[in-house]
């Protein structure tokens, strides 16, 4: 992530990869503000094993198509919910890449963050029967969570 203010929102990408059983890391890595700290973790992100990039970061978020830029892993692109835009300026700085270095976009926020642990974790699923059964459980888990609420409960 961008920043260590991006932590409330990226936790919820670690969290679901800690549910799923995914080995992972977290870093803060600025492509603004720590150049040279970025180009080093892309370009060793794939011979120090990484298979994926999530990455996350708000305003002109140019950190995961910076990363995408020198890596060859696929890198997924959370935007963080900036104060001044709602996080609408770092879903546009992230999504609208150039064709030829494309990062997997997902939605503002929270729920960005869940699906790139999820998608990140179909991903790795193509190569590991745990990863793949930890996904199918969750799946499970969340139909049955859905179909246990009563029509008539306060919204959440
Ligand atoms: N977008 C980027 C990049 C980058 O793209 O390299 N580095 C930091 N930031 C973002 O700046 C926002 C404000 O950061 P601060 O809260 O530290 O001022 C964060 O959302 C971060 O992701």
């Amino acid at each position: 992530m961008g920043s260590q203010s991006d932590w409330t929102t990226m936790k919820h990408a670690s969290d679901t990869l800690t549910a799923l059983g995914v080995p992972h890391e977290t870093r803060i890595v600025s492509a603004h503000r720590t150049p040279a700290r970025m180009v080093e973790y892309a370009t060793t992100a794939q011979s120090r094993g990484l298979k994926v990039v999530i990455a996350g970061a708000g305003g002109a978020a140019h950190l995961p198509g910076m990363v995408a830029s020198m890596t060859l892993l696929p890198v997924l692109g959370v935007p963080v919910e900036s104060h001044a835009m709602k996080g609408m300026d770092s879903l546009m700085s992230i999504v609208q890449m150039p064709g030829g270095i494309p990062v997997g976009t997902l939605a503002i926020g929270k729920a960005g963050a869940i699906n790139a642990a999820l998608l990140a974790a179909s991903i790795l699923a193509l190569n590991d029967p745990d990863i793949e059964d930890a996904l199918d459980a969750w799946r499970a888990r969340q139909t049955d969570a859905v179909a246990e609420v009563p029509v008539d409960s306060p919204a959440a």
